[in-house]
């Protein structure tokens, strides 16, 4: 089946994750890319790219909070919004003239995590774009910070991350761990070596961080043991036992559903972090033929060896 256009690469994450700039760098990397903006919040100066299609031409944030007084959530949540009342007689337009069945589309979109989520505004887009025949060549790419990982919670809130906006949006997916630049390649190699959640759930060390960090409310080493001003009999008030209990039934409770979960992240196998150094053409490279890869773009395009040793786990989208 011919393909309206050859590869589009949707690329999300978080505000800040590194968007943009894999943007940018999917272009200098592979030129005849063209770039989409579909972020209405993006600031006049803030693109490094010359985008060849622009929501901000429909509609932008700056002008909705002028206009309707709203902040920049509600502005964003409105202009999105109005983005979807206008994807026939605006987005479809813009898509039809850059048909090209070679050729290459990036998509650079909005960071907030409730677009793909509780308000999901952006299925509702990509849905329509699989309608108007796009959907052979729809890839997502979810961008997350390097740094976001670096220790087994932050690892785990980053692949349930990756892992929500792939149930939300149901298309190919790969999950990028961005500005590898930054890190010690140590660093980086260690990301990745968590590979498996159960593994990290293994290493005592990482347990131990993983039960710290969800212990939101309150911590064990605070609770007050009273003693009993009679001489020799040391006890613990009936409040304070009850309470201590509580505590330790919530902690095993806590323990278990942290388990559960990399047991699951990890029967499913579903997401793996495939690491990008944006300043290293390898790596680049590396990335580019996987993210093509998932949806069969150019024929005779192999997925080629990563530079660097850690590719245990990051050999395929999911
Ligand atoms: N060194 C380095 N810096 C990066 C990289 N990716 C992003 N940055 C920096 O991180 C900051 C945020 O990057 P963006 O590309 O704007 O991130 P974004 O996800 O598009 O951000 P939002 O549009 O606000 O959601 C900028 O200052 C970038 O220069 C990278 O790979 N290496």
């Amino acid at each position: 089946m011919s393909r309206r256009i050859g590869c589009i690469q949707i690329v999300m994450g978080p505000a800040g994750s590194g968007k943009t700039t894999y943007c940018q760098a999917m272009q200098q990397h592979f030129p005849t890319a063209r770039i989409a903006n579909l972020d209405p919040a993006a600031e006049d100066d803030s693109l490094p790219y010359e985008p060849s299609v622009d929501v901000r031409e429909l509609i932008s944030v700056p002008e909705v909070m002028e206009e309707l007084q709203l902040g920049p959530n509600g502005a964003l949540l409105y202009c999105m919004e109005y983005l979807l009342e206008h994807l026939e007689d605006w987005l479809r337009d813009e898509l039809d003239a850059l048909e090209d069945e070679e050729g290459y589309l990036i998509l650079d979109c909005p960071g907030q995590i409730e677009l793909y989520t509780h308000v999901p505004i952006m299925r509702q887009i990509l849905d329509r774009m699989q309608q108007w025949g796009y959907g052979p060549s729809m890839v997502a790419v979810f961008c997350i910070d390097s740094a976001f990982c670096i220790d087994a919670s932050k690892f785990l809130s980053g692949t349930l991350l990756s892992l929500s906006a792939m149930v939300a949006l149901e298309l190919p997916h790969v999950t990028i761990l961005t500005k590898c630049d930054l890190m010690d390649e140590r660093e980086v190699e260690r990301i990745l070596e968590y590979g498996s959640a159960q593994a990290i759930w293994d290493r005592e060390q990482d347990r131990q961080t993983l039960l710290r960090r969800t212990d939101w409310n309150y911590n064990l080493d605070d609770v007050v043991v009273v003693v009993d001003p009679e001489p020799n009999a040391t006890t613990v008030s009936p409040e304070e036992k009850e309470r201590i209990q509580l505590l330790e039934d919530r902690r095993l409770k806590r323990e278990r559903l942290t388990q559960s979960i990399s047991q699951v992240l990890d029967d499913w196998q579903m997401v793996s972090f495939v690491p990008l150094n944006i300043r290293d053409e390898e790596s680049l490279d590396h990335v580019f033929s996987l993210v093509n890869h998932a949806v069969q773009y150019g024929e005779d395009l192999e997925v080629k060896e990563p530079p660097h040793d850690f590719d245990d786990d990051d050999d395929g989208p999911m």
